[in-house]
């Protein structure tokens, strides 16, 4: 039964959403604080020593860590103890392999300013982020300030690394030589697939300023002799030979004709047989039930002049457009679709 239908319409779905930025906060605040890092080292800390040791106020202390609690981003045992769950154990300390704090630093950072302009984006549709001041490309905004650029590549890996695990199980790489990442940024997608399949090589292609970074991570994935990085202009230059090309997050910055010059360079790249990967949060076909693909896409209003999310259908038709032979459509974790495209 929808609302319309319901004899008793309650208010509390509606101020549960309006005010879902309440919750989300508190979250990103314990992220910036670093809190569930510091936890895990020191194992579970009663209120007052936890907060001396963040420098947090007493006042707020209290109903921060117990909103946490009861928001299940933190345990609390009967000693009054406050400690990491094990998701958050898993996935919000820094330096472990499935960190995606580095997601929420950058929203934190930089969204949640930035969505506070959603109604203007909505009435001019430009962008509201750096890029506002009218710069073309948003990319170069971020890349200029170090300290974004090494938040926002390392905030890819934490939404990318368990898409890539599921693509490293689905589509069959035992045939496959050489996968080149295009607009790989850190490399957190690559790492997965050359750690799961051994006998793969690896190009990481994205703009010079990445190089460093992804180099880096590469070292310390221990895959320095495997990925190596190729600097370029995917729309100005060539792509690199591989026989299996990913586009990650990359198809939803781009507008419909920028999208569509992609993927006929992907085609064009690729050997016959070569297969192009697209995984982004692809939208339900109906266009009515993945909200989170189609907030991904509002957050591209307010991030790229022209980027939008788009159907499973949508790709693999622009595919078929380009000239693939094969399309199909996968369903992966975290929302997201892969997108398989054979020449
Ligand atoms: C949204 S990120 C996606 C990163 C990664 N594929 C993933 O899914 O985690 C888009 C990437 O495209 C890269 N990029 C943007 N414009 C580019 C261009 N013109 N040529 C090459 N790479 C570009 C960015 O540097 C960034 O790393």
């Amino acid at each position: 039964m929808d609302a319309a239908e319901d004899p008793a319409p309650s208010p509390d779905a509606i101020l549960q959403l309006g005010l879902g930025f309440w919750g989300s906060k508190v979250l990103l605040s314990a992220v910036e604080l670093g809190l569930h890092t510091h936890l895990a080292e020191t194992g579970p800390l009663p209120a007052l020593v936890l907060g001396t040791q963040l420098g947090l106020h007493p006042r707020g202390l209290y109903d921060f860590l117990d909103a946490l609690v009861a928001l299940g981003m933190l345990r609390r045992d009967a000693a009054g103890r406050y400690g990491n769950t094990p998701a958050t154990n898993a996935f919000l300390v820094r330096g472990r392999p499935g960190y995606v704090g580095g997601l929420l630093e950058m929203a934190n950072l930089r969204l949640y300013p930035f969505w506070d302009r959603l109604t203007t984006a909505l009435r001019t549709g430009r962008p509201q982020n750096e890029a506002a001041d009218g710069r073309p490309d948003p990319f170069s905004a971020i890349y200029a300030d170090p300290a974004a650029l090494q938040a926002f590549l390392a905030g890819m890996t934490g939404v990318s690394r368990p898409v890539a695990r599921a693509i490293a199980d689905a589509f069959p790489f035992a045939d496959r030589r050489c996968v080149a990442d295009i607009g790989c940024a850190q490399g957190g997608c690559l790492a997965e697939l050359l750690r799961a399949h051994p006998h793969l090589t690896g190009i990481g292609f994205d703009l010079p300023a990445v190089r460093p970074v992804f180099e880096a991570f590469a070292a310390g994935q221990g895959l320095a002799g495997r990925a190596r990085f190729v600097a370029g202009n995917f729309f100005a230059d060539p792509l690199p030979a591989a026989d299996v090309l990913v586009m990650g997050h990359v198809l939803h910055d781009w507008d419909l004709d920028q999208k569509l010059a992609l993927l006929r360079k992907a085609h064009a790249a690729l050997p016959p047989g070569g297969a192009l990967l697209v995984y982004d949060a692809m939208i339900d076909d109906a266009r009515r039930e993945h909200a989170f693909g189609l907030l991904m896409s509002l957050n591209m209003l307010i991030e790229t002049p022209g980027g939008f999310d788009y159907t499973g259908a949508d790709c693999r038709r622009w595919m078929a457009e380009a000239g693939f032979a094969e399309t199909r459509l996968l369903p992966l974790p975290g929302s997201h679709s892969l997108a398989i495209g054979i020449r």
